[in-house]
């Protein structure tokens, strides 16, 4: 099924997974879809990976937590948070030298705390993992105290806007 993107987000100068300067991250992008979810899309490369061939578990791990945590930004952008438990469950490999869609949704959010679920998706439609995680509010200030997010949390020039975006297997 084809989903209107709403908005793209905006990506930080150095992160793991979003950073547009960090040339062995994932160079992830995200987009915040007409159904509510939030879709991530990164390219796997060959320095990603554990066996050969074979994306890590832990980067696995980095695009889950990082999509499921920027869910929240679709009701309310003000939100940030940190991390406090993060549940995965590996079903299939996830391949290297390929487009790889993640989507994820906030399930519970409350004064403290939100917690959301989402999953890689392969492009033949299969779930590959899935995740579930909870995450402590924080304002951005106390998170990152010397940063200033004029120059670390950027737009990203569109040279190919993505209007929709298809997910595998819906
Ligand atoms: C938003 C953009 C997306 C970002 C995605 C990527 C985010 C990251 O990578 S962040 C990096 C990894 N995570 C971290 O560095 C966090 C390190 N841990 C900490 O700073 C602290 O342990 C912290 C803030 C999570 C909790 O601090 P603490 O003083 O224990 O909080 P506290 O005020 O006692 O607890 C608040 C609530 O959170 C709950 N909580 C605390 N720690 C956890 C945890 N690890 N797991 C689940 N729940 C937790 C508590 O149960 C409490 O809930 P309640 O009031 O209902 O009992």
């Amino acid at each position: 099924m084809k989903y209107k993107v709403l908005k793209k987000q905006n990506s930080s100068k150095t992160c793991l997974v979003c950073g547009v300067k960090n040339d062995l991250g994932l160079k992830a992008r995200f987009y915040q879809l007409e159904n509510g979810e939030l879709a991530s899309i990164f390219n796997s490369k060959e320095f990603h990976q554990s066996y050969p061939g074979r994306v890590h578990g832990g980067i696995s791990a980095a695009i889950l937590d990082e999509t499921i945590g920027r869910a929240i930004s679709v009701s309310d952008e003000t939100v940030w948070g940190v991390t406090g438990s993060l549940e995965l469950r590996y079903k299939k490999p996830v391949p290297i030298d390929c487009d790889l869609i993640t989507v994820a949704r906030v399930t519970r959010d409350t004064r403290k705390l939100f917690e959301g679920e989402g999953e890689i998706i392969l492009p033949n439609g299969e779930i590959a993992v899935t995740a579930k995680a909870k995450y402590v509010k924080m304002p951005i200030d106390q998170i990152a105290d010397e940063c200033d997010m004029a120059e670390e949390w950027l737009p990203i020039p569109d040279d190919e806007p993505v209007e929709y975006i298809e997910i595998p297997g819906r």
